[in-house]
């Protein structure tokens, strides 16, 4: 064919018969995928970047080329990220040890300004960077730019009654929406790291992963998409193949309790599980390492990850997110 453009292609096919069957194949794809971009136009989708996704170069460009592309045909992403491994990284280089409780970075003072630089002043300045290079608009919105995420201190009881001791880790309970959505009406890509504004006006750590729900709830997100360096959900971690492609979040409590859901995933369901009682419609978890994994998994009938979804609409309580207008 001589032109590589899809509808040239389709176009071009008419009469030849060799071609003729691809081509057609080709168009019912773009058909099917104009149906979703009808449906969800002008809804936020909420994207969450990991940092074992950012650790791939490659992989990361196709994804914010994705990024673009949803952007240009008026679907609304919002950019969430983390960034643990080059947090982990930049600790070890300034000669401190990384420690997690109950998941949750411990945070003192000289690891927040590490959390703070890589978290807004490298990642976030890089994905800013890039989207711009690949012919979109973006914003980094932190407290170098404009803080959107504010929160408390995290508490979590450590088995006898009292407290984890977490420093400076916190949860997101207000998010700036107006500002959001006005950056998304107006064609640009809000990229925010999982920082937030604590009520003594310093930063807290927030997980990436529960930064991202708290936004997609704040916005009343279409979807809240998870982006990580597994195929989804799966049954037998060692088995790509065992991919769990729907669950409900009873399925989803339950293999958490069997212990087929853990460590780091543990965060993602259970933000999908937040999320989807507070009004967002559903839930992916998805392989950021495949070229296209973000367009396939929401805009074609099979998908290639895990959808979370709830059996009913939701309606349930609010987890006291509120937004800024
Ligand atoms: N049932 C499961 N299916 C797939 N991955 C799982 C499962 N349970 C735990 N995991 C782990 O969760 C990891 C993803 O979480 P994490 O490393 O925190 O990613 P990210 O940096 O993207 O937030 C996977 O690499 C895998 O090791
Ligand atoms: C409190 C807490 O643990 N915060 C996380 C924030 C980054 C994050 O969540 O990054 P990923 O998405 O790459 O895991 C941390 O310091 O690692």
């Amino acid at each position: 064919m001589k032109n590589g453009g899809l509808v040239v292609d389709c176009l071009g096919a008419v009469g030849d018969h060799a071609v003729h069957e691809e081509a057609i194949r080709k168009a019912d794809v773009l058909i099917e995928a104009l149906g979703y971009f009808r449906k969800f136009h002008g809804r936020f989708t909420v994207i969450k970047l990991g940092g074992s996704v950012m650790e791939e170069p490659e992989a990361l460009r196709a994804l914010l080329v994705d990024i673009v592309f949803m952007q240009t045909v008026g679907m609304r992403p919002v950019v969430v990220h983390g960034g643990g491994k080059a947090i982990t990284l930049a600790m070890e280089q300034a000669g401190l040890q990384a420690r997690f409780v109950q998941g949750r970075r411990y945070t003192d003072e000289a690891t927040l300004g590490i959390v703070a630089r890589v978290l807004a002043e490298e990642i976030n300045v890089d994905i800013v960077r890039h989207i711009t290079k690949y012919g979109g608009r973006a914003a980094g919105l932190h407290h170098k730019t404009t803080q959107c995420l504010f929160g408390r201190r995290l508490t979590l009881p450590d088995g006898n009654g009292a407290d984890v001791d977490l420093g400076r880790v916190g949860e997101v309970t207000e998010v700036e929406v107006s500002l959001i959505e006005n950056l998304c009406f107006a064609g640009v890509v809000p990229v925010l790291p999982s920082l937030a504004e604590g009520e003594d006006e310093l930063l807290l750590n927030v997980n990436a992963d529960t930064a991202a729900a708290a936004v997609a709830v704040a916005l009343k997100a279409e979807k809240l998409v998870f982006l990580t360096d597994t195929p989804g959900i799966l049954k037998d971690r060692t088995e790509p193949q065992s991919l769990i492609r729907s669950l409900t979040p009873v399925e989803c409590r339950d293999l958490i309790a069997q212990g087929i859901i853990d460590k780091g995933m543990i965060p993602k369901v259970e933000a999908s599980l937040d999320s989807l009682r507070d009004g967002v419609r559903k839930t992916h978890i998805i392989d950021g390492r495949l070229r296209h994994s973000l367009l396939l998994e929401m805009y074609t009938d099979k998908g290639i990850g895990t959808e979370i979804v709830l059996q009913e609409n939701a309606n349930g309580s609010s987890r006291g997110i509120s937004a800024r207008h």
